[in-house]
């Protein structure tokens, strides 16, 4: 099992506030990893670490290190638009741009190297295809992104981040804006992404992290708590404190 994100005593403090407290964990590649935990704990500020989304904050100050493939995100000689390249992201709402389906997902590619007419028509399918979409746009391709379903449009957003070829992808409450339907369907293509991509994924809903992860991390507080395969941290936790939360009883 290849590591594919090594945290090691990452702490992240908003001005005096200490939001991340000494988290060390480790991210398998080519797994699905759950976030969770009550509000306010963490999660989001902590999934915002692994492609440094926070340094858009002023308030941020960030030490320890976190190891994308044995390099720290955090060294100096860092090249940020790269990395948030190699680790894409998908929001809570779907986000697409005011543009057609096919300039949503041509976007990044375009931006990042310029390939020609035929081979952006190629990533664009492949994307649409990896994100599940192709099936149901592919006619449709020139008409606005805005006139597509919520579950659609977030699948566009996925695509959307295929289309630049991550590494990973950051995933914070991304089917919480969603129907029953579109959530099912988004969760069986992380099942099909999962071959190809490390996701990393907040959730508020324990369901979905029992269904859909490999691994689930509990924190609270701005402390991981525990970390474990899905199963045994759902069917024998080690902490107290995560047998209260999963069981019901605060958050
Ligand atoms: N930009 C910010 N400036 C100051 N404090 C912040 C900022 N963003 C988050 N916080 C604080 O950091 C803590 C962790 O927030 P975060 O959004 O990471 O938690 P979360 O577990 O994702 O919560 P939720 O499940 O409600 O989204 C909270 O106390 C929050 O108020």
């Amino acid at each position: 099992m290849t590591t594919k994100f090594e945290v090691n005593e990452l702490q992240l403090h908003y001005g005096e506030f200490h939001a991340l407290k000494q988290i060390s964990l480790s991210i398998p590649e080519r797994s699905v990893n759950a976030l969770i935990g009550p509000s306010g704990c963490g999660k989001s500020t902590f999934l915002r670490t692994l492609n440094r989304m926070n340094d858009m904050i002023s308030s941020v100050r960030v030490d320890g290190e976190i190891k994308l493939s044995g390099t720290n995100i955090y060294d100096t000689g860092m090249d940020v638009e790269e990395l948030r390249k190699r680790v894409g992201m998908v929001f809570q709402q779907p986000n697409p741009f005011p543009k057609s389906i096919y300039e949503n997902v041509a976007f990044g590619p375009r931006l990042h190297r310029k390939p020609g007419r035929k081979e952006l028509d190629e990533i664009v399918e492949k994307s649409l295809r990896g994100a599940s979409l192709w099936d149901e746009v592919k006619d449709d391709l020139h008409k606005s992104a805005l006139g597509l379903s919520g579950g659609q449009q977030q699948r566009l957003c996925i695509a959307r981040a295929l289309a630049v070829n991550p590494e990973v992808l950051l995933m914070d409450e991304s089917t919480s804006a969603l129907d029953p339907i579109s959530t099912l369907k988004i969760e069986e293509l992380i099942q099909e992404l999962k071959k190809d991509y490390t996701i990393v994924m907040v959730t508020h809903n324990m369901h979905q992290a029992a269904r859909v992860s490999d691994y689930t991390t509990f924190f609270l507080n701005g402390e991981v708590i525990e970390s474990s395969p899905t199963e045994k941290l759902f069917s024998t936790p080690v902490d107290h404190r995560t047998e209260q939360y999963i069981t019901g009883r605060f958050g």
